[in-house]
């Protein structure tokens, strides 16, 4: 495949790699807002900011470009993102996180979330890490498995830091140099914890779980996400 990289910093450079290694060529690295004819590529990965992040997205809908995005922290444009794709008959995956154990660990997290929703004396608490130079928090993985937990319990929302109610889940979000994302979940009471969590080792599970969504995506029309691309039931 022809591939656009709109994004080409950590996870773009990342991901160039990998899709070389699979045989693919890129005809388009994106590092800032400059005009580029998406229209080269066969599909788009789009690993760039918050802030242009839809943009980058909107305009592949629009040339026919099918994209794959793992840019966090623009999701309040989400649902208008998936209007244009449909106006477009556009083929769309976002995955806030794009590594097989993570995805596996969404499943893991709902599953617990479950068991423990008619038990009471458990507060629940999460805790991500990441480097430095990320710039939005809490991650998106971690939004991704605090709404997780939401929908199989009575919590009904999260807050960053601390609980403002009894009702939300506190997220901790932790800045450490080059720790490339662990996120931990705590069931706590009175007599003992339970504690999922999953770490990433580095950057390499996320970039191949991109290129592989986008050679999934390829010849398809649609919004979908990386539960289709992996078949986790
Ligand atoms: N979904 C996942 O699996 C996953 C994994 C890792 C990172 N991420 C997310 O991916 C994003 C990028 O992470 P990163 O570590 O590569 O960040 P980064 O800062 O290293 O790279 C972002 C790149 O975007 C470029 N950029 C700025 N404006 C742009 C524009 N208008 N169009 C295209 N590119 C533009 C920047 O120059 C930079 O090169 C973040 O939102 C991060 O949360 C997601
Ligand atoms: O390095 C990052 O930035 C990451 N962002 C994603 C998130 O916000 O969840 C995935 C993990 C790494």
């Amino acid at each position: 495949m022809k591939i656009a990289l709109l994004g080409y910093g950590r996870m773009g450079k990342e991901i160039e790699k990998i899709a070389i290694s699979r045989g693919h060529e890129i005809v388009i690295r994106k590092a800032a807002d400059t005009e580029i004819d998406i229209t080269q590529a066969d599909v788009a990965i789009d690993f760039s900011i918050p802030t242009s992040a839809f943009e980058n997205i909107t305009n592949c809908f629009r040339n026919g470009v099918p994209v794959v995005s793992g840019t966090t922290g623009w999701l309040d444009n989400y649902s208008k993102a998936l209007d244009i794709c449909e106006e477009n008959k556009g083929a769309f995956i976002y995955a806030s996180n794009f590594s097989v154990g993570v995805n596996i660990f969404f499943e893991l997290n709902k599953q617990l979330a479950k068991m423990m929703s008619n038990i009471d004396n458990y507060d629940i608490a999460m805790e991500e890490i990441h480097h430095t130079k990320k710039l939005d928090a809490p991650s998106g993985t971690a939004i991704t498995l605090a709404e997780g937990i939401i929908e199989n319990t009575s919590k009904e929302n999260w807050d960053l830091d601390e609980a403002s109610s009894e009702n939300n889940i506190p997220i901790v979000a932790k800045r450490i140099p080059e720790v490339p994302g662990t996120h931990s979940v705590w069931y706590n009471s009175e007599v003992d914890s339970i504690e999922i969590k999953h770490t990433a080792h580095s950057r390499k599970g996320f970039a191949l779980g991109a290129v592989v969504a986008a050679e999934w995506l390829l010849g398809k029309t649609g919004v979908f996400t990386m539960k289709d691309v992996l078949n986790i039931s």
